[in-house]
C-alpha cells in the first residue's frame, strides 16, 4: 500500500510543485500514470522510490518512509528511470552482483524474459542498444519479483514487438501483493495493460480511478453509433471518425480508450471529475 498524504515538494524556494497532494495506492493492481511533459509524474517517482524527500507531509510505503531508504524498502523496490544507466559488465556478472540485493529473485524468470525479449545472455551490457538494455532491465525488475515496481516511460525506445512482448509480460507480471506504477505517454502502449488510471496535470491529480469504474460511469464510442439523446461530455475527431465519451446511464459496457480519457480530462477536469464525485 502507498499512501501519499497532504504532499507538498518544493525543488526551489520560489514555486511549490505539489501543494497538498493526496494518493492512495493498493496491492494487486497496475497503475498507469499519465500527463503532459512537466506535469509532476517523475518527481513522484522520486517521491515514492525515496530519491526525493518531502517537504511536507507524508508518503509510505508499506508502512516505511521511502527517504529513509532502509533495507526493507529498498529490497522491496525496484525503480526503472526513463534512461537506464547499466556499469560496464555482462549480464552474468551483472546478475551476480545485483541479484543478492533482493531475496525474491528468480534466476530462472529473468532467463526466460530474456529470452522471451530475444536478448543473448552472453553478451556485455555496454554492447547492448537502448531498446535491448531497457528490456534487459525490465527482465531483470521482473525477475527481482519486488512488492513495489515502478517504470518510467517503459515502452520508450522499444520496437512493435518488444511492445507487444513488454504487455504480455507485465500481464503475467501482477500479483497480490505487488503495487506496478508505470508512467507514459505511449497510452496505447498500456490501454488493456492497467487497471487504474491516474492522470496528473500542473502538479495536481484530476482523476484517478479503476479502468472498471470508469466504464460504468463513461462510455466511448463513434459518434455515428449513438442514438437518440445522448449526455455528450467530449469529443474528438479521428481518422475514423469521431469519438465520444458520454455518461453511461445504461450499464453498456463499451471498451474504455485511455487517451481519449486523458483529452477528455484535460480539456474539462471540472467536469469529468464531477461524474466520479457525484
Ligand atoms: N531537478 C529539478 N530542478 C528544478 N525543477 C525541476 C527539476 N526536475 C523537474 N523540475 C520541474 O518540475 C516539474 C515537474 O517535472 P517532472 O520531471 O516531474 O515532470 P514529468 O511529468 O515527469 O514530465 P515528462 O513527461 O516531461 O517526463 C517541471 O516543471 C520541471 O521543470
Amino acid at each position: 500500500m502507498i499512501t501519499v498524504d497532504n504532499l507538498t515538494y518544493s525543488y526551489n524556494k520560489k514555486t511549490k510543485l505539489f501543494n497538498g497532494l493526496h494518493l492512495h495506492l493498493q496491492a494487486g493492481k497496475i497503475y498507469g500514470l499519465l500527463g503532459k511533459n512537466g506535469a509532476g509524474k517523475s518527481t513522484l517517482m522520486k517521491i515514492i522510490t525515496g530519491l526525493l524527500s518531502p517537504s511536507e507531509g507524508t508518503c509510505l510505503v508499506n508502512g516505511l518512509p521511502p527517504q529513509q531508504r532502509e533495507k526493507k524498502f529498498l529490497e522491496q523496490l525496484f525503480f526503472i528511470p526513463e534512461e537506464c544507466y547499466l556499469p560496464p559488465l555482462t549480464i552474468e556478472k551483472f546478475i551476480a552482483i545485483y541479484s543478492p540485493f533482493y531475496p525474491r529473485f528468480s534466476h530462472a524468470t529473468f532467463t526466460r524474459y530474456l529470452e522471451e525479449f530475444h536478448i543473448n545472455g552472453d553478451k556485455e551490457l555496454q554492447q547492448l542498444s537502448f531498446g535491448q538494455k531497457k528490456k534487459t532491465v525490465i527482465a531483470f525488475a521482473l525477475a527481482a519479483n519486488t512488492q513495489l515496481l515502478v517504470m518510467d516511460e517503459p515502452t520508450n525506445g522499444l520496437d512493435i514487438p518488444s511492445k507487444i512482448q513488454f504487455r504480455k509480460i507485465m500481464a503475467q507480471a501482477n500479483k497480490a501483493d505487488r503495487i506496478i506504477l508505470l508512467s507514459t505517454h505511449q497510452v496505447r502502449d498500456v490501454n488493456d495493460l492497467v487497471n487504474s488510471i491516474i492522470i496528473m496535470d500542473n502538479s495536481s491529480i484530476l482523476l484517478h480511478e479503476d479502468k472498471q469504474h470508469i466504464n460504468d460511469l463513461l462510455k466511448f464510442c463513434y459518434k455515428q453509433a449513438l442514438v437518440g439523446q445522448e449526455d455528450v461530455l467530449y469529443e474528438e475527431n479521428t481518422s475514423n471518425g469521431t469519438i465520444v465519451v458520454c455518461r453511461n446511464h445504461g450499464n453498456v459496457s463499451t471498451s474504455l480508450d485511455v487517451e481519449i480519457l486523458f483529452n477528455a480530462t484535460l480539456s474539462n477536469p471540472t467536469l469529468i471529475s464531477s461524474i466520479f464525485n457525484q
